[in-house]
């Protein structure tokens, strides 16, 4: 990574970190170094009021410090509200190591990161995310307990993306139960873009309650594959997101919804896996609802990873951990109600519920 040195007039022109713009109101933020390993990470803690920062560590290859500390700040804010509105007692957080994860990840320098979560005593557990596997949980393991997402074999709850996938087909049901009167998904067209970890699980869930399911990914091995597997189609047009199917489930990128593709959509729901799927939280929430476009809040309802490692926090089994994430059902629906009563957009709604539950245990203190 490149470091800018910047002239000290240059220095006044933004607060490095309480005035960045994903700055809000985190809790603490903290800057990691060792030279010996070439570790630089930040923590970001947002708030913690319902429970310990639990969220993921990210390794990329950031092209600015600036960027590596956004990603952080926005990360972790949307921890805090995935694990409020899911109902769990956890903070949000998130952790960035700048570098290349296929060239510059070495087991000494996921230990030195560890060393650093340790040092927060608890308030931050970190757990896999982009660049991270299974393995390397299992190393930071060797140096703090404040870890999740480690191998079975050492006592773990396992890969997540199944769970994530039977929360996001919960969610999905649930917005067709509010949408069309029955959340009988047969003989619905389901774009599913993006068929990875939790994407194929998902054209799984929908292939055997019988959707017709349509898949979209840039590796065409792979679509090959998936279509073989569950007899899906493979999406032939040239335009995504004018696909002209009943429901659209991004489960690749975040901010597919956007200035450019907000008008194209043709599909009445919008329920997928991706995080940040909204460009713009307020104004696309918005214009959804005023096309009447039933979008099912992202970080609600692919909370069900979030959901298999507060597992290994609290102890219970995978019988708790799919009745937990089946809840996911009741919760989209009561949202979806809720907006649809106050007329607001229904990411509005499960933030505000979200916000709720954060507000109410701060009171009871
Ligand atoms: N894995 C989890 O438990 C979990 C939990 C919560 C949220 N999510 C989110 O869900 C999404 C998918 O996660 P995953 O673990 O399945 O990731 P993954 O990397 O296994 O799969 C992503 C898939 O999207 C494809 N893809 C990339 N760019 C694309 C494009 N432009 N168009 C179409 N396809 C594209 C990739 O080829 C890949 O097959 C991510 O946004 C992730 O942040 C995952």
């Amino acid at each position: 990574m490149k470091v800018d040195v910047l002239k000290a007039n240059e220095l006044k022109k933004a607060a490095p970190v309480f005035g960045q713009l994903s700055f809000d109101d985190h809790e603490q933020v903290v800057f990691c170094n060792d030279k010996d390993t070439g570790l630089k990470a930040i923590i970001g803690i947002h708030n913690t009021v319902l429970g310990p920062a639990l969220g993921g560590t990210r390794m990329w290859n950031y092209s600015s410090e600036w960027e590596a500390l956004n990603d952080v700040l926005r990360l972790s804010r949307g921890m805090t509200f995935k694990s409020a509105v899911t109902g769990l007692n956890l903070g949000g957080g998130k952790a960035v190591i700048i570098g290349d994860a296929k060239t510059e990840k070495t087991p000494e320098l996921m230990r030195k990161f560890g060393e650093f979560v340790n040092s927060l005593g608890g308030k931050y557990i970190t757990a896999e995310d982009v660049g991270m596997e299974t393995a390397d949980m299992d190393t930071v393991r060797e140096v703090t307990p404040y870890v999740t997402g480690i191998s079975e074999a050492k006592g773990g709850a396992g890969n997540p993306s199944p769970v994530t996938a039977y929360g996001v087909y919960m969610g999905m049901k649930a917005a067709a139960k509010f949408r069309y009167g029955s959340d009988d998904l047969q003989g619905r067209s389901v774009l599913v873009q993006g068929i990875g970890h939790v994407g194929e699980a998902l054209v799984d869930y929908l292939a055997k309650e019988g959707a017709n399911v349509v898949i979209s990914d840039i590796n065409q091995q792979k679509l090959t594959e998936v279509r073989d597997r569950y007899n899906a189609t493979i999406y032939g047009g040239d335009d995504v997101y004018g696909a002209d199917v009943d429901i659209y489930a991004p489960c690749a990128l975040g901010a597919t919804i956007n200035d450019q593709t907000i008008d194209r959509f043709k599909a009445s729901i919008i329920a997928g896996a991706a995080n940040n799927q909204l460009a713009s939280d307020v104004k696309h929430g918005h214009i959804l609802r005023e096309k009447g476009i039933v979008y099912a809040p992202d970080f609600l309802i692919n909370a069900g990873g979030i959901i298999n490692v507060y597992a290994e926090l609290e102890g219970y089994g995978r019988k708790e951990i799919m009745e937990k994430t089946q809840n996911i059902y009741n919760t989209t629906l009561e949202i979806l109600n809720a907006a649809e009563a106050e007329g607001i957009s229904t990411h509005e709604a499960a933030l505000k519920v979200a916000q709720q539950r954060i507000t109410d245990r701060k009171n009871r203190k």
